[in-house]
C-alpha cells in the first residue's frame, strides 16, 4: 500500500513536472503570437502603402502586380503562422488538463534500462526540445501500448521492427490536471479503465477512445497496406469509433502530404453527421469532408429533378404492404441495386456506341440552331474506334466554331444594336473595363459599339456554350427512358409494372432512390466523368446498407481513393441489402477483412438478449459489463402501452439516465406516438431532417437511430403486427442493439417473434 502510494505520488508530482513546461511553452507562444498578431495587422493596416499602383505601362502593370502579390503572401504567410501557434496552444491547454492516460516501460534489446513511455492525445518535448514527455498516441512506439501485454514485445518504425520487452503497462484517468485513478495492467488494455468508460452515460456527441483501443481496433486504425479495408463489426464493436481514430492516425501518418480536405466520410444520415463531429477536434484534428449518400446524389442530379430520398423508400416498405404494386416496387427495388441491373445498362451503353443516343437541340431566340439530328450525325460521323464520350467532345468542339461563326454573324442584326442603346452606365463601364483588358481602346464610336455587340451576344449565348464546353449534349433523361424499354430488361419478373412505375415517377419529376444511381451511372458512362481525385480516402460507414451497384459507382467517381468498409450484415435495413449481396460481402480484389466480434455498447444482459435475434448471434461476444435484465411488456390496449412508456420514463429519469430514446419502427408512427405522448412528458421528436439531438427523451424512427446509443431505449411497440416479417427482423435488431444501459419493450398484443422466447411477455 505504501508502494503505491509512493507511485501515486511520483507520477502526481511527474504531471505537475509537465504542467510547468506546457506553463513555460504556452508563455512563449504567447510572446510569439503578440508578436505575430501585432505583425499581421500592421500587415493589413500599411499593405496598401507599400505597394505603388502603377498602371500607365504594361511593364509598370506587371511590376504592381507583382508587388501586391508578394504583400500578399507575407501576410498570408504570417495568418497561417498565427493559425499554427493557435492549433498548437490549443493542444497544450488540452495536454494541461489531461496529458497523458498510459504509460509502457520499454526495454528495447541491447539497451540497459527500459525507458519510461507516456502516451497522449499529442507529443510533448521537454524544454531544451530534446526529449519527448510525452509521445502521441499515433507514434509508432506508442502501437507497443495497445497491441502487447508485458513481456516480449516489437513495434513497427519506418526503418525496421524493433525487439524488446514491456516490463510495464500502466492506464491512467488524469482529469483537471489531477491523477484521478492509476491501474497497472496485465493482460489487454484494461477492462478497469474500459468498465469505467462504458459505464458512463451516453452522449449526444461521439467521443474518442485514444485511451482504451482494443488490439484489433488498433489493427484497423493502423492499417496502411489495403487499398479495401473491409470491416464486419457486430453492433457496437466500435466499428465508427475506430474509423474516426484511423482518419486522425491516417492526418498523423501522413502529415505532410495529408490533410482533412482529402478523407471523406459516407455516413447514413444527417443526425448522424453531428454526432460524430467532435470527435476529430477532440483529438486536436481538422474535420474530414463528411457526407450522405443522399446528399451525394442530391448534388449530382441539380434542380431538374427531385429525388426520392432513402427514408421515404424505407418509410414506404415498412408500412405500404397492403397497397396495390407493392411486392413489384419492392421487386424493383432489388432488381435496380444489382450488378445485373448494371449489366444491362453496361450492354445498352455498347449499344449506343452505334447508334440510338438521343440529343438535346439548341434554339437562340426562339429560332433552331442546332437541331439534334444534326448533332446525331455530325456524332456518329466520327470513327466508331472512338469512346463515346470522346466523340461527344469531337462534336462539341466543332459545335463551338460553328457557334462562334454564328456569333460573327448575329452581331450584325438589327436587335443587337437595339439592345446596346438601351445598356445603362454600368454595362458601359464594365465594357470599358473589358477593353482595358483585351487591350481595345475605345477610340472611336465604332469601335465601341463593335465592342458592346460582342458582348450581348457572347451573353446571350453563354448558356449554350457553357453547354457544349460541359459535353451536355445528350439527353440523358429520354435516354434513361429507352433504356427501360430494352429487351433485355423485359425478361425481369414483373418488368412491365416496375418500368410503368418509374416512367409515371420521371413524368412528375421524382426520381426513385432506386433509379438514382443507374440514371447518374449511364450518364457517366456516355458523358463521361472527371474522376474526383482529390478525395485518397473515403470512409464509408453503415456499408451494408450500400449495394453492388452504388458501390461500383462510388468506385468510379473516387477510383484512386483508398477505402475503409465499415458495416454489420445484422442492420441491413433497406429492401436492397437484406439477405441481398452488398457492399460488405462483396469481393474485392485488394480487400483485407476484419471481423469484430466484441461488443462494448450495450450491458452484457443487453447483448445477451440480443444477439438471440439474429442468426450467427452467438458468436456475439458481450463486454462484460453488468446491468439490468432487459424488460418485455405486454398490453392490450394503447391507453396501457402509453401509461407504461410514461411510467417507465420517469422510472429511468430517475436513475440518472440524461437519454432516452423511445423507438419506433417509422417516422409515421413516431408522429403518432408523438401526439399523444408529449402533454404526458417532455419528448422531442426526431425527423429526417433533424440533425442534432440534446439530451433528454427523444422519440424517432429506428432508421434514424442507425449508428447512435442511448442510455437506455424504449422499444414504442415491440409487437408481431410491427415486426413480424422478416424483413423487418434487422430494423428490430438495429433498435435494440442502441440502448447501453437500460432497454424496455413493449408490445400492443402478441410479441414480435423476434423477441427470444424466454422472454415473451
Ligand atoms: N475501445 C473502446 N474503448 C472505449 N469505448 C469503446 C471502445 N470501442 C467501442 N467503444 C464504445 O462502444 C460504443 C459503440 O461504438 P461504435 O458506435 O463505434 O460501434 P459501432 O460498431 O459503430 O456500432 P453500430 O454498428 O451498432 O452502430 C461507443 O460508445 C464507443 O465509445
Amino acid at each position: 500500500m505504501e508502494k503505491r502510494n509512493e507511485e501515486w505520488k511520483r507520477e502526481q508530482s511527474r504531471i505537475e513536472m509537465i504542467q510547468q513546461v506546457i506553463k513555460a511553452k504556452l508563455e512563449k507562444l504567447q510572446d510569439r503570437m503578440g508578436g505575430l498578431k501585432e505583425g499581421i495587422i500592421e500587415l493589413r493596416r500599411d499593405f496598401w502603402k507599400d505597394v505603388t499602383i502603377n498602371l500607365d505601362h504594361p511593364d509598370d502593370v506587371i511590376e504592381t502586380f507583382t508587388s501586391i502579390k508578394q504583400q500578399a503572401e507575407l501576410l498570408a504567410e504570417q495568418e497561417r503562422n498565427h493559425g499554427q501557434s493557435y492549433k498548437k496552444v490549443e493542444q497544450l491547454l488540452r495536454l494541461n488538463q489531461s496529458p497523458y492516460f498510459g504509460r509502457i516501460d520499454f526495454q528495447e534489446e541491447g539497451e540497459q534500462a527500459a525507458e519510461q513511455i507516456y502516451i497522449g492525445i499529442a507529443s510533448l518535448m521537454d524544454q531544451k526540445d530534446e526529449d519527448f514527455l510525452i509521445f502521441d498516441w499515433r507514434a509508432p512506439i506508442s502501437s507497443l501500448y495497445y497491441d502487447h501485454s508485458p513481456g516480449a514485445a516489437s513495434y513497427r518504425t519506418p526503418s525496421g521492427e524493433i525487439e524488446g520487452n514491456i516490463e510495464l503497462k500502466r492506464q491512467y484517468i488524469i482529469k483537471g490536471g489531477k491523477l484521478k485513478g492509476m491501474f497497472d495492467t496485465g493482460v489487454t488494455i484494461g477492462d478497469q479503465l474500459l468498465q469505467e468508460v462504458l459505464g458512463g452515460t451516453a452522449n449526444t456527441q461521439m467521443k474518442s477512445i485514444v485511451a482504451t483501443i482494443q488490439r484489433e481496433q488498433n489493427h484497423i486504425i493502423r492499417n496502411e497496406k489495403s487499398r479495401y479495408l473491409v470491416v464486419q463489426g457486430v453492433a457496437g464493436s466500435g466499428k465508427t469509433s475506430a474509423a474516426l481514430q484511423r482518419a486522425a492516425y491516417l492526418l498523423y501518418r501522413y502529415r505532410h502530404t495529408l490533410t482533412s480536405e482529402n478523407i471523406m466520410l459516407f455516413s447514413p444520415n444527417p443526425l448522424f453527421n453531428s454526432y460524430v463531429a467532435t470527435v476529430l477536434p477532440e483529438l486536436g484534428e481538422e474535420n474530414m469532408v463528411q457526407t450522405t449518400y443522399q446528399q451525394y446524389l442530391i448534388s449530382r442530379f441539380g434542380k431538374g429533378f427531385s429525388v426520392e430520398d432513402s427514408y421515404s423508400q424505407i418509410e414506404y416498405t415498412l408500412t405500404a404492404k397492403d397497397e396495390p404494386g407493392y411486392d413489384q416496387r419492392i421487386k424493383g427495388i432489388r432488381f435496380k441495386t444489382s450488378v445485373a441491373y448494371k449489366k444491362s445498362i453496361d450492354e445498352y451503353v455498347e449499344k449506343l456506341s452505334t447508334q440510338g443516343l438521343m440529343f438535346k437541340s439548341f434554339h437562340f431566340r426562339g429560332e433552331l440552331l442546332f437541331s439534334s439530328e444534326e448533332i446525331h450525325d455530325l456524332f456518329y460521323a466520327f470513327d466508331k474506334e472512338i469512346s463515346i464520350p470522346n466523340r461527344l467532345k469531337l462534336t462539341a468542339e466543332k459545335l463551338l466554331k460553328d457557334l462562334s461563326a454564328f456569333a460573327k454573324k448575329e452581331r450584325e442584326k438589327d436587335w443587337v444594336l437595339e439592345e446596346a442603346e438601351l445598356l445603362d452606365k454600368e454595362d458601359y463601364l464594365e465594357a470599358f473595363r473589358q477593353t482595358q483588358k483585351e487591350e481595345e481602346a475605345f477610340d472611336d464610336m465604332e469601335q465601341e459599339e463593335r465592342f458592346l455587340k460582342k458582348k450581348i451576344v457572347s451573353q446571350h449565348l453563354k448558356s449554350i456554350r457553357r453547354q457544349l464546353k460541359g459535353l451536355k449534349l445528350l439527353n440523358i433523361e429520354a435516354l434513361y427512358r429507352q433504356f427501360l424499354t430494352s429487351d433485355t430488361l423485359a425478361e425481369a419478373e414483373d418488368w412491365s409494372l416496375i418500368r410503368a412505375y418509374t416512367i409515371n415517377q420521371i413524368d412528375q419529376r421524382v426520381i426513385p432512390y432506386e433509379d438514382a444511381t443507374p440514371y447518374l451511372y449511364l450518364q457517366d458512362q456516355l458523358e463521361g466523368r472527371k474522376a474526383n481525385t482529390f478525395i485518397r480516402h473515403l470512409f464509408i460507414d453503415e456499408a451494408q446498407d450500400y449495394s453492388p451497384f452504388q458501390f461500383e459507382f462510388l468506385r468510379q467517381q473516387f477510383p484512386n481513393s483508398k477505402m475503409t468498409i465499415l458495416g454489420d450484415m445484422n442492420q441491413a435495413i433497406y429492401a436492397h441489402s437484406m439477405h441481398a449481396p452488398t457492399l460488405l460481402n462483396a469481393e474485392l480484389e485488394g480487400e483485407e477483412k476484419i471481423v469484430l466480434t466484441k461488443s462494448y455498447r450495450s450491458t452484457r444482459q443487453i447483448v445477451e438478449f440480443t444477439r438471440e435475434m439474429i442468426a450467427g448471434g452467438e458468436l456475439i461476444e458481450p463486454f462484460n459489463r453488468n446491468g439490468e435484465e432487459p424488460t418485455v411488456t405486454k398490453v392490450e390496449s394503447l391507453e396501457s402501452l402509453h401509461k407504461g412508456i410514461v411510467d417507465r420514463v420517469g422510472e429511468l429519469q430517475k436513475k440518472g439516465h440524461e437519454t432516452i430514446a423511445i423507438i419506433c419502427k417509422t417516422a409515421a408512427e413516431s408522429q403518432t406516438a408523438y401526439e399523444q405522448l408529449k402533454a404526458q412528458i417532455p419528448l422531442r421528436l426526431m425527423k429526417k431532417e433533424t440533425n442534432a439531438y440534446e439530451k433528454g427523451t427523444i422519440i424517432l424512427p429506428a432508421y434514424l437511430a442507425k449508428g447512435i446509443e442511448f442510455d437506455a431505449v424504449i422499444l414504442y411497440n415491440a409487437s408481431q403486427q410491427q415486426y413480424g416479417r422478416e424483413m423487418e427482423r434487422n430494423l428490430f435488431y438495429t433498435a435494440c442493439t442502441r440502448a447501453m444501459h437500460e432497454l424496455h419493450l413493449y408490445s400492443l398484443g402478441t410479441c414480435s417473434p423476434f423477441i427470444p422466447k424466454d422472454c415473451q411477455g
